[in-house]
């Protein structure tokens, strides 16, 4: 326990930290809500998913590969989406918390991915609606995803399309995939 703190501490500012712990405490609670079985599964992926956040691209890069991860080119264009899959590495590797489901939610917080568990997806929102996050969109996300998770992915997915194309940054190829997945599963649940 005083190494995984002393980690978190090391790994992360003051600022991120209290996002973090922001994340955490949010995704217990939707937990409680949606997977209330795994509720301290999800503060614990909560408090340490952003672990790798701050580390040079350099350092990501050079810790993935020794992993064996697999790099893409377009990976090396936007070097911040590499921080997810470096964190789940980290977590299981360094913190030695040897649990796939935490190792996923890690790996997926940032761009998603086809057939997200619910931990997976209470993690990716917990991070958008934590209550230190200050965007228009934050209250109505907040009240669908307690609703309904798969809905509030697609909120979300569909948000952050929107805000990273407004400010000329990178879209992820996958991101499409994912978004199609959501939008997917969503008109199945509308249909019935
Ligand atoms: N679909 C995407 N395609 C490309 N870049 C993305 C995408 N989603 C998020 N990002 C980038 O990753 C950064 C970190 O996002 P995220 O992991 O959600 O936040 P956090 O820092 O809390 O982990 C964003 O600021 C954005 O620049």
């Amino acid at each position: 326990m005083k190494r995984f703190l002393q980690l978190l501490q090391e790994n992360l500012s003051e600022d991120r930290l209290s996002h973090s712990l922001g994340v955490a405490r949010t995704a217990f609670y939707l937990a409680k809500k949606h997977l209330p079985a795994k509720k301290e599964k999800a503060f614990l992926a909560g408090i340490a998913h952003d672990i790798a956040r701050e580390w040079p691209a350099e350092r990501m890069i050079a810790f993935l590969k020794d992993k064996g991860y697999d790099i893409t080119p377009e990976d090396k264009l936007n070097t911040v989406v590499l921080h997810a899959p470096a964190g789940a590495y980290f977590i299981r590797d360094m913190l030695r918390i040897y649990d796939e489901e935490i190792f996923n939610a890690v790996s997926r917080h940032t761009l998603g991915a086809v057939g997200m568990t619910d931990l997976d997806m209470i993690i990716f929102l917990a991070d958008l609606i934590e209550p230190g996050r200050n965007f228009a969109q934050r209250q109505n996300l907040l009240i669908v995803s307690f609703q309904d998770l798969k809905r509030g992915m697609l909120l979300a997915l569909e948000n952050t399309l929107e805000y990273l194309t407004k400010k000329n940054k990178t879209v992820d190829s996958r991101t499409t995939l994912v978004l199609n997945y959501f939008r997917e599963e969503v008109a199945k649940k509308d249909s019935i």
